[in-house]
C-alpha cells in the first residue's frame, strides 16, 4: 500500500476548568492543553493512540500546518497506510505540561500575578504530565486507549501511563527510553540547566519582558544534548575529521571542524523554537523520573496490566540497552506480556525519530497483533468427565468439531478429549471418557496475543486450546483453523 500524508492539519487547544493537583503537593490552574488529532474516533471508541513527545517535540506528530516547509516530527509513522494509519487510528498528540507549543508553561501568564510564571512555575513531573493528559483524553470522552506509544521523554510517559491509569492502556509501546534517570542522564541534563542558569541573560527566569534571552546558554545546552542524541560512529560518517570551510586549521579559536559548525547550527536553530525556562522545567522532570518502588523495578511495575512491546535502538548510548534489559527483566518478573525489539542503527538515541522502515514493521506488527479474545470461538461444545464415548462421538459428529473440553458441572476445565482419542477408544473397545481423556490439558488465556499461542500451539503439536478464565471456567476455544483465517484475511 502506497504510504500518504494526513495532509492539513490544525492546532487544537483546550482549558482545563479543574484545578491541577501536583506531586510536588503544589497545583496549577487555568492549564491549556495544545493538541492535534489524525483520523477519525470510531463508534466504539476503541481505536485511540496517544503519541507522546520528547524533551523538545510538540503536539505537531504529523502532516502540515498551512504554509510550513516541514511536516510534524513523526510523519515517517504517522499516516495513511503507516504504523498509526490514520485510516484505522484516531490518533493524539499534546503539548506537554511546562512546553513552550501552547500547553501552559513557564512562558505563560500566571493568573495570579498577570505576568509570565518564569520561575514561578511549579515543578512538574513526568507523573503530572502524564495526568494533564489524561483530562485531555477524558475530555475527548474516551475511556481506554488502544495504544499509547512515543521515543525518549515519549517513552518515559508512555511507561508512566501504564502505572497510572493500567486500565486504560490496552497495548504500549514505549522507544529508546528508560524507566528511572540514571546519573549520567542527570549529569547531562545539569550541565545543560546550568548552561541556561549563568547566562547572564536569564536573569533568574525573568527575561520575558526583557528584548534578550538566554539564547547563548540555551544553545550551549542543546549542544551538549545533541551529541547524547548521536553515535559515535554517525559522526564519523556524517564529519569525519573534516574541516569546515578552510583548507587547513588556523590556530585559533574559530570554527576548525564541520562538526563544530554543525553543534552551532544545532544550537542556533534550537533558541529559535525553544524556551529556556522550559527547558530547565522539562528535563527536570526527566530527571526526577524514577518508577522503581524502593529502587525495585519489579515492585514498581506490580500494577502494569498493559502489553508492551519495548523498542530499544542499538547504537542509543543515552538509553542504554542495559537499562533496556532491566525494564524487560522487571516486566518479566511480573508476568507482564512484554515483546523487546531493537532497532538496528548507527544514527544513535534520534534514530526513533529516523528508522522509518524498522519502526513502521515493527509498530504496525504489535498493533495488529490479535489477542485470543479476538478469535476464539465461544459457542463450545463440551462434555462432563462421566460421559460414554458413544456420547462424545456423537457430539462431534453432529457438530463437525474435533475436539471436546471436558468440563465440571460448575464449567471448570478438567480435560480434553479428540478425536484421535475416540478412534483409539473404540478401537480398544474402551467406553468411558474418563478412562481415554487427557487430564493434562494445555490452555490459554483470552488476552494472550496469537503470536503467543501459535507458537506455543506449534511446539506442543496441537491444533485446539481451550480458554479459560481466572477462575479455570471454560469460556471459548481457540483452534489452528481460526488462526489460519486470521491470516487468509488479512494478507
Ligand atoms: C522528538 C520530538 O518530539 S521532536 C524534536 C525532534 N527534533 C529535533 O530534535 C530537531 C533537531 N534534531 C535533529 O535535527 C535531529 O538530528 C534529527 C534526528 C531530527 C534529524 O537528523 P538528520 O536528518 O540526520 O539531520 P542532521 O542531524 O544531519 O542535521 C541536519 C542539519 O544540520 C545542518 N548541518 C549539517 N552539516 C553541517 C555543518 N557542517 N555545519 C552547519 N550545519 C550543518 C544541515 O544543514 C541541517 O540543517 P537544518 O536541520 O536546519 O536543515
Ligand atoms: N532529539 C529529540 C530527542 C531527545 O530525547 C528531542 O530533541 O526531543
Amino acid at each position: 500500500m502506497k504510504t500518504k500524508s494526513v495532509g492539513i492539519v490544525k492546532p487544537l487547544a483546550v482549558t482545563l476548568s479543574e484545578e491541577i493537583q501536583l506531586e510536588s503537593g503544589k497545583s496549577i490552574d487555568n492549564v491549556t492543553i495544545a493538541y492535534e488529532t489524525y483520523g477519525k474516533l470510531n463508534k466504539e471508541k476503541n481505536n485511540a493512540i496517544l503519541v507522546c513527545h520528547a524533551l523538545t517535540g510538540d503536539a505537531h506528530a504529523a502532516g502540515w500546518h498551512e504554509g510550513d516547509s516541514k511536516p510534524g516530527w513523526w510523519e515517517i509513522i504517522i499516516g495513511p497506510g503507516k504504523a498509526l494509519d490514520s485510516e484505522k487510528y484516531f490518533i493524539i498528540c499534546s503539548n506537554v505540561l511546562g512546553g513552550c507549543k501552547g500547553t501552559t508553561g513557564p512562558a505563560s501568564i500566571n493568573p495570579e500575578t498577570g505576568k509570565e510564571y518564569g520561575i514561578d512555575f511549579p515543578v512538574i513531573t513526568l507523573k503530572d504530565i502524564v495526568n494533564v493528559e489524561k483530562k485531555l483524553i477524558d475530555l475527548l470522552g474516551i475511556e481506554k486507549l488502544l495504544a499509547v506509544i512515543g521515543g525518549s521523554m515519549g517513552g518515559m510517559q508512555t511507561l508512566q501511563w501504564t502505572l497510572s491509569y493500567p486500565e486504560m492502556v490496552k497495548k504500549a509501546i514505549p522507544i529508546a527510553t528508560t524507566a528511572r534517570s540514571s546519573p549520567q542522564q542527570i549529569a547531562f541534563n545539569e550541565v545543560g540547566r546550568q548552561a541556561i542558569i549563568k547566562d547572564p541573560f536569564w536573569q533568574n527566569g525573568e527575561y520575558y519582558q526583557t528584548d534578550k534571552a538566554p539564547e547563548a546558554g540555551l544553545a550551549v545546552a542543546r549542544m551538549i544534548a545533541h551529541i547524547t542524541y548521536l553515535s559515535d560512529e554517525s559522526m564519523y560518517l556524517k564529519f569525519g575529521r573534516d574541516l569546515q570551510d578552510k583548507d587547513e586549521v588556523t590556530y585559533d579559536f574559530t570554527t576548525d571542524f564541520q562538526v563544530e559548525s554543525y553543534l552551532h547550527h544545532q544550537g542556533k536553530t534550537f533558541v529559535k523554537r525553544f524556551d529556556a525556562n522550559s527547558y530547565l522545567y522539562i528535563t527536570k522532570a526527566i530527571d526526577l523520573f524514577d518508577l522503581s518502588e524502593n529502587g525495585s523495578l519489579i515492585d514498581g511495575f506490580k500494577p502494569i496490566k498493559s502489553k508492551i512491546e519495548y523498542i530499544n535502538v542499538d547504537s542509543d548510548w543515552l538509553y542504554t540497552n542495559e537499562q533496556a534489559e532491566e525494564i524487560l527483566r522487571a516486566m518479566q518478573a511480573n508476568g507482564i506480556e512484554i515483546s523487546y525489539s531493537e532497532i538496528k542503527s548507527n544514527y544513535g538515541h534520534d534514530a526513533f525519530l529516523l528508522e522509518g522502515g524498522q519502526l513502521n514493521y515493527l509498530i504496525s506488527r504489535f498493533l495488529q497483533d490479535n489477542i485470543v479474545e479476538d478469535l476464539m470461538n465461544t459457542e463450545v461444545m463440551t462434555i462432563t468427565e462421566d460421559a460414554k464415548i458413544k456420547k462424545a462421538a456423537k457430539i462431534m459428529m453432529d457438530h463437525y468439531v474435533t475436539h471436546l473440553p471436558v468440563v465440571t458441572e460448575d464449567n471448570k476445565l478438567i480435560g480434553i478429549i479428540t478425536a484421535w482419542d475416540l478412534s483409539k477408544a473404540i478401537a480398544q473397545g474402551g467406553e468411558e471418557l474418563k478412562d481415554v481423556m487427557t487430564e493434562d490439558v494445555k490452555f490459554c488465556k483470552k488476552d494472550e496475543t496469537i503470536r503467543t499461542i501459535a507458537g506455543r500451539m506449534k511446539d506442543d503439536d496441537i491444533s485446539c486450546l481451550p480458554v479459560i478464565d481466572d477462575n479455570d471456567e471454560l469460556i471459548g476455544v481457540i483452534t489452528t483453523d481460526l488462526i489460519s483465517h486470521l491470516f487468509t484475511n488479512t494478507v
